[in-house]
């Protein structure tokens, strides 16, 4: 558990002023793991520095590959084609993307036997679909309670390609670790959804792109099929666009407050599928009856903090793998959401119905908001402090996990917090 807690005081006006976001978390994690697996240095600019990242990189160092930072947004990578068998089993505390890619990475990079883990958390989120997708390409893989630790026998090379199938509904990050680790097949490998859903299909879209920025080749012959050509990785020199689910923070702190908020990065340029949460902000404050989570599921709890000041009610469908993430998104926001008016919002079924309240501005609830060590919750619900007073945030510091700088960014727009050690 983490400690600490800090109150919001809610701004007297608008918020205004000029504030980028981090480096993209997922495009991050990305571009280092395919950095790590190419020969060669590859130079990463705008990248994120936060505990998601840090464990990546420090999974690499773990297996011989040099990762300098020579500033707080670069990462310098120094492939050299291979990866050692790390001398203890790699960490990855909850960073979901380091967890899944790396499980399926080190399988054909790697010559050893290693183990894949990480904190309480993220043994609690499962693992079984990617790892019995593995077992399909003759890779001995074992993780015995569904979720990491993961223990892997991979060999360098040593997997011939062919055809995996897997159900991307729990988790699209099993597909892309799938793809991911295609390139380094000894011929080329079908990847092949199976199941209803994929959940957010942009994150595919990121890692096709990330690929193909570090050398690879993937075609997609149809919506549930991607090729990818035995290539290999070759070094680049690679540009992180900012996270657009960090962003949507700051786009619902300027609707929340009728500012003007100027991100640096106009809201279309954004190739993340969080972005599309713009096209509901600012609609504020009449979001729609019902919102399909599906394709921006980290941007639901901003939404639906947001959704408790909108002038009607709103209703998020397509949101059951919030179940699985950092904590049980759809039960906390329920919970805390409740915990400032009861019932203000309720889970039906799948969904989560947020009653909606514009009234709640400017009184004062005081609320301690449990953040179950997720940076999402604790990031959304410090936007209900900029228009309730006395709310306050347990744990402050779980936003490390995506956006260290968030209570500066906050601090430097103007508002005010109080700290509590
Ligand atoms: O591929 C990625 O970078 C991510 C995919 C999504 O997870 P799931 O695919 O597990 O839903 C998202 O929630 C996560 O923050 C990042
Ligand atoms: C779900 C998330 O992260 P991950 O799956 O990468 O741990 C998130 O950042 O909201």
């Amino acid at each position: 558990m983490g400690t600490g807690a800090t109150t919001i005081i809610p701004p007297q006006g608008p918020l205004k002023g000029r504030v980028a976001p981090p480096g993209s978390k997922s495009i991050t994690n990305r571009a280092l793991l395919l950095a790590g697996l190419a020969a060669g240095t590859s130079r990463l600019t705008g990248a994120l520095k936060s505990d998601d990242t840090r464990y990546m990189a420090q999974a690499l160092r773990d297996m011989g590959v040099a990762v300098d930072e020579p500033d707080d947004t670069t990462f310098v990578v120094h492939g050299t084609g291979r990866l050692n068998a790390p001398a203890q089993p790699l960490f990855l505390g909850n960073a979901g993307t380091a967890t899944r890619f790396l499980t399926a990475a080190v399988a054909a990079a790697v010559d050893g036997t290693m183990v894949v883990d990480g904190d309480a958390h993220m043994r609690k989120r499962p693992i079984a679909p990617l790892v019995a997708a593995l077992k399909t390409l003759g890779i001995a893989i074992n993780a015995p309670t569904g979720c990491p630790p993961v223990t892997v026998r991979g060999h360098a090379g040593g997997y011939a390609g062919g055809r995996v199938e897997i159900d991307g509904g729990l988790s699209s990050q099993y597909v892309s670790a799938l793809l991911m680790m295609g390139a380094l097949g000894r011929e080329p490998t079908d990847v092949v959804l199976t199941g209803a859903d994929i959940g957010a299909k942009g994150y595919v879209d990121l890692t096709t792109a990330a690929m193909a920025a570090f050398g690879a080749r993937v075609t997609h012959p149809s919506d549930t099929v991607w090729t990818v050509a035995a290539t290999g990785y070759q070094a680049a020199d690679f540009a992180v666009e900012p996270d657009a689910s960090a962003a949507t923070y700051l786009w619902a702190a300027e609707a929340l407050t009728g500012g003007a908020i100027d991100l640096g990065t106009p809201a279309d340029a954004f190739t993340q599928p969080d972005a599309r949460a713009y096209d509901f902000i600012r609609l504020f404050p009449h979001l729609p009856a019902v919102i399909d989570g599906s394709q921006m599921q980290d941007a639901i709890p901003t939404l639906a903090v947001l959704a408790a000041f909108n002038t009607t009610p709103v209703r998020f469908t397509g949101i059951t793998n919030l179940r699985v993430k950092e904590c049980d998104r759809v039960a906390a926001l329920a919970t805390e959401l409740s915990r400032i008016r009861p019932g203000l919002a309720v889970e039906e079924g799948d969904d989560l119905a947020v009653a909606s309240d514009p009234g709640l501005a400017g009184q004062s609830l005081p609320t301690r908001i449990e953040t179950y060590a997720d940076h999402r919750i604790a990031m959304s619900f410090a936007l209900a402090g900029l228009k309730i007073r006395d709310i306050t945030i347990l744990d402050p510091g779980c936003v490390a996990k995506t956006y260290p700088g968030y209570w500066k960014a906050l601090a430097g727009l103007g508002v005010e917090l109080k700290d509590e050690v």
